[in-house]
């Protein structure tokens, strides 16, 4: 199936429904095609800017859809999927979740009986179709994976991965991109320290972070080989590196993330 033919629901259109709604449209998906929504009727301005279906009746957007996107958060998913009930069709209907740490199973538990539910977890790149989309299925047909994989396809990168690392790649994909901002910010800052204006500092160190990535995927390399590339012998960069390290750079990330991955776990 085409996802430009596909009727969208996406529930919960916040920081993220947005970004995939934009991302969707981006990716030649009919604007009249999805029917976003939330719960607060004042907030839909910028979402109706993109001539989608907007309001606050999840029932209708629901009722619509060929694919339901579950966009809300962890602790309002219940009140959500209490009220949709009666209108979710498990013969004709797909219900993909992007809500954090709530699994299959306890979303199954919530829906009619035989209802196909796969997980995915995008990050907000996806309004740029960048997005590097976790997915997980369990028990679904090959033909709504297909379908999953189209969708967040048109939105960047997918992989399938098991359930149980669910968790870990929302924080290592979804978070990631917040690591990533305070990374790039706090480069800025100190690009100004050593004499660049704030714009011009921004736009050395996004091409920068660009370029490395760009290195890694297209070259396939390892980080430390491409390190040793630009670390010349009692040059400049090893010394910074090496006094990042010893200010607890490489640890501070990896405690930061574990710290974010006990806040989904408790
Ligand atoms: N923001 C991010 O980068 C990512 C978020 N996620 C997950 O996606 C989900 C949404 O996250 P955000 O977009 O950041 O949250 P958000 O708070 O920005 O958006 C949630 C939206 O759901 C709406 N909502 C709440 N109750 C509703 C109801 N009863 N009916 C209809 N809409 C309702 C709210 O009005 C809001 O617009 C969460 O479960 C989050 O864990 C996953 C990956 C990345
Ligand atoms: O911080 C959060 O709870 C969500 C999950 C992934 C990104 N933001």
């Amino acid at each position: 199936m085409d996802i430009k033919t596909l009727k969208i629901a996406v529930i919960g259109v916040g920081n993220l429904g947005n970004a995939l709604v934009s991302g969707l449209i981006e990716s030649g998906v009919p604007a009249t095609n999805i029917y976003a929504t939330r719960r607060n009727g004042d907030k839909l301005e910028e979402i109706k800017k993109l001539r989608v279906h907007a309001g606050t009746d999840n029932r209708f957007a629901v009722k619509q859809a060929d694919v339901i996107l579950l966009c809300v958060k962890p602790f309002n998913y219940q009140v959500v999927l209490d009220e949709i009930y009666d209108d979710i069709d498990p013969l004709r209907q797909l219900v993909v979740s992007v809500i954090t740490g709530v699994s299959i199973e306890t979303l199954a538990a919530k829906m009619p009986s035989g209802m196909a539910i796969i997980r995915a977890m995008p990050n907000t790149a996806a309004d740029v179709k960048e997005s590097l989309t976790c997915i997980c299925h369990n028990g679904v047909e090959d033909y709504q994976v297909e379908l999953t994989l189209k969708i967040f396809d048109a939105l960047g990168t997918t992989i399938i991965i098991k359930e149980e690392l669910m968790n870990s790649a929302t924080v290592l994909g979804a978070c990631g991109i917040a690591y990533v901002m305070r990374f790039i910010r706090a480069m800025v800052q100190g690009g100004i320290e050593i004499g660049f204006d704030a714009e011009t500092a921004g736009n050395i160190v996004q091409h920068t972070v660009k370029g490395a990535a760009t290195l890694l995927l297209e070259r396939k390399t390892h980080p430390e080989s491409e390190i040793d590339k630009v670390t010349t012998p009692k040059g400049c960069t090893i010394a910074g590196l090496n006094e990042m390290e010893h200010n607890g750079f490489s640890s501070a990330l990896i405690k930061g993330l574990k710290a974010s991955m006990t806040q989904i776990d408790h």
